[in-house]
């Protein structure tokens, strides 16, 4: 089993060292190797994704990657930015389906942004379109304006795009995946002005009938941002597009009390797997040793599901996690009165020690 370990900018590196500690305590045969990305690796390389880097991911069974960013970079020319460096290897690894499980542990109940009754037993799983869409489509760029109501004015444009067999093979991921859930599958798109999601809303009711024991319902992705927050357990499996699906899981991870919370995996047709916190590199309090670890933690925890053929490793260290949670230990972020706020390492002290004395409780 080979990991590629890429920490990028930011939070990045502390927590992803929280993570690899997390994983060393399960003393698993894997192998693992670094190479910097985003930020690190355009002072570094000069590139944000530099070859050696591309290979490595390319080459291994798993990728854990930390965040990359910052707002220094944000002049640099666009193909420069630390974020192509994820935006590279989604695409060129083919990570098409982004699965974003929002759940809230019952020890953090009272750090969600909602009343506890809302939240208590929230467990929704977003699976995003990773590949595609307006943050892929070409053309895109500034220019000119030829036309419209200032001829001549700067102007910039994107394209939102999508295709038959790119929305069916997302389809086909949410709906097996509610098989194994509720089975029920909420698409989110904006059918109503867009025709990207015209088309979107079609071939989710295509797909939807391959799958008649599932319950399908579309919702525009204005009202699904408005239920999120009025009644969220009325969602499952979300189904949506790239740019839909970025801003509602950021959402979703308040929900279940921080963005520091949520977990991702990006898959691609042959489960190799990009795992990730939901998370930026959090520029705001890099290097200051209180950022929430879990999210990376758990994110380790899918990747030992899914990549690694290691569901009994996953298990231990969710159960670490919630072990830690019910300890009253709490970064910043999630901290409320009663409970003993805690930093990056000691957090991911904390969890590796609920691993290797084995005091798990559940
Ligand atoms: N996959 C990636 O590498 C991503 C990169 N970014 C990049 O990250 C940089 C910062 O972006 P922002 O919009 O500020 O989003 P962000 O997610 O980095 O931070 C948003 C807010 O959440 C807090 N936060 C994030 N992670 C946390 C954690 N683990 N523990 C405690 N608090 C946490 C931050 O302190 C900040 O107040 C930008 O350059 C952005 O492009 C943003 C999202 C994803
Ligand atoms: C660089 C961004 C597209 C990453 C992001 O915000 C995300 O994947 O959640
Ligand atoms: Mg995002």
């Amino acid at each position: 089993m080979k990991i590629a370990v890429l920490p990028g900018d930011g939070i990045g590196p502390e927590i992803v060292a929280e993570a690899i500690r997390v994983l060393d305590a399960l003393e698993l045969p894997y192998e693992m190797e670094s190479a910097p990305v985003g930020g690190a690796a355009y002072e570094a390389h000069g590139h944000p994704l530099p070859e050696t880097t591309l290979k490595l991911a390319k080459d291994a069974d798993a990728v854990l990657f930390g965040a990359v960013g910052d707002w220094k970079y944000d002049r640099l020319e666009r193909s420069l930015r630390p974020e192509q460096a994820i935006l590279g290897l989604r695409k060129s690894l083919g990570l098409f389906a982004n699965f974003r499980p929002a759940i809230c542990y019952e020890q953090l109940v009272g750090a969600s942004s909602l009343k506890p009754e809302l939240v208590s037993g929230l467990d929704i799983l977003i699976i995003r379109e990773l590949t595609g869409d307006i943050y892929f489509g070409q053309p895109r760029g500034r220019r000119s304006a030829p036309d419209g109501h200032f001829p001549g004015a700067e102007e910039a444009f994107d394209t939102m795009r999508y295709t038959r067999p790119e929305i069916e093979r997302i389809a086909h991921v949410a709906f097996q995946a509610a098989r194994k859930r509720s089975k029920r599958v909420t698409s989110v798109d904006k059918a109503n002005v867009l025709e990207t999601f015209q088309l979107w809303k079609d071939v989710v009711t295509d797909v939807a009938k391959e799958y008649p024991d599932v319950a399908l319902d579309h919702m525009y992705v204005d009202n699904a941002a408005m239920q999120l927050v009025k009644d969220p357990k009325k969602f499952d499996v979300v189904v949506t597009g790239n740019m839909f699906g970025d801003i509602l899981s950021d959402e979703a991870a308040m929900l279940t009390g921080s963005i520091g919370m949520l977990p991702s995996a990006s898959l691609n047709a042959s489960s190799q797997g990009l795992y990730e916190p939901s998370h930026g590199s959090a520029p705001d309090i890099a290097g200051k040793g209180v950022a929430n670890p879990l999210a990376t933690i758990l994110s380790a925890a899918m990747m030992l599901r899914f990549s690694l053929n290691q569901a009994e490793a996953a298990d231990r260290i969710e159960s670490a996690v919630k072990h830690v949670l019910a300890q009253g230990l709490r970064t910043a972020d999630i901290w409320s009165e009663g409970t003993t706020k805690v930093g990056t390492r000691e957090m991911g002290d904390a969890v590796v020690a609920a691993i290797t004395k084995k005091t798990i409780t559940g």
